[in-house]
């Protein structure tokens, strides 16, 4: 990962140095995994079958309230690999007194993206710190979010696999709405009570509030970018800028299309399933 955050740095020294990224040893895909990824070339094959396994670099893509950061997570969990969001690396710096602080907060609260520039900056000095803790692969969440931002990435390190979570735009501006956090412990919670009946051959589609506990309840805080037209904002921007970065991952063969079939209990052990993952398993070889 030291090279891969270094290389972030100077997209322009990417190419050049490619050959030297610790990426191109063999991911610990899980089993049913194997057929996302793209053939490697001969030569590289045979690096690969040489090197020692590596952990997942996985991507998850999806409209704003989706669930990125609750699947990432999870799966992050599961795998052992860090989830990393771009979204919470903006906040963090814009809550600081940092330089840039009051120039994300103006971009942010109205919906816009921030400068390729600085998402890669930020970026690179998490896998850097990340690294120096001796942390191993990725699953990064919100980035790319531009084709920019793909075509640097791909520059970089080898991509395994990209989860695009799909739900209604509908749910979307709900389940934004919904969301809150504890300004105490930091928890993430959603009060938005979804239940749509299916009608003219629609499915219908339920999700339960994810409540906070008692002791979270009075410390609830809203984030300053999910007002109604923020939000709406956002999911233009998704349209206009992030949706090519679907086609981008889908033309090289990366792209798993995950339609989230309701909330936390029915979707997570289905993604698991679509992922070919066995949660018992996992638990056991990260135990070993
Ligand atoms: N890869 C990125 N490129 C540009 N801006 C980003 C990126 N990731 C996060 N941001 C900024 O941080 C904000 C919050 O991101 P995030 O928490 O991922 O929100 P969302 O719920 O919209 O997916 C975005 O609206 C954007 O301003």
């Amino acid at each position: 990962m030291a090279a891969f955050s270094r290389l972030l740095r100077s997209s322009s020294s990417a190419r050049r140095l490619l050959s030297s990224l610790t990426s191109k040893k063999q991911s610990r895909l899980p089993a049913g995994l194997a057929h996302h990824k793209a053939a490697p070339a001969r030569t590289e094959a045979a690096a690969a079958a040489a090197a020692p396994e590596r952990n997942v670099h996985w991507v998850f893509l999806g409209c704003p309230g989706v669930g990125k950061g609750t699947y990432a997570s999870r799966l992050s969990n599961l795998l052992g690999a860090p989830h990393i969001a771009t979204g919470d690396l903006v906040r963090d710096e814009l809550n600081s007194s940092g330089p840039l602080s009051r120039q994300l907060a103006e971009i942010v609260n109205k919906g816009k993206l921030v400068s390729d520039e600085i998402i890669i900056n930020l970026l690179s000095k998490r896998l850097e710190n990340g690294e120096a803790k001796g942390g191993s692969g990725f699953i990064l969440d919100g980035f790319p979010r531009t084709i920019r931002q793909a075509e640097i990435l791909e520059g970089v390190t080898e991509i395994d696999l990209v989860i695009n979570l799909k739900l209604r735009e509908d749910i979307l501006l709900e389940k934004c709405l919904g969301r809150r956090m504890c300004s105490q412990c930091g928890g993430n919670f959603n009060v938005a009570d979804i239940n749509i009946k299916g009608e003219n051959g629609r499915p219908g589609i339920s999700m339960a509030p994810l409540l906070p506990p008692p002791h979270c309840a009075s410390k609830l805080i809203t984030r300053s970018d999910d007002t109604e037209e923020v939000v709406k904002e956002r999911l233009r921007i998704y349209h206009e800028k992030s949706q090519p970065v679907e086609q981008f991952y889908r033309s090289r063969g990366k792209l798993l299309e995950f339609d989230l079939p309701g909330g936390i209990p029915e979707s997570w052990p289905k993604l698991l399933q679509a992922l070919n993952i066995e949660e018992h398993d996992c638990k056991k070889s990260a135990a070993a």
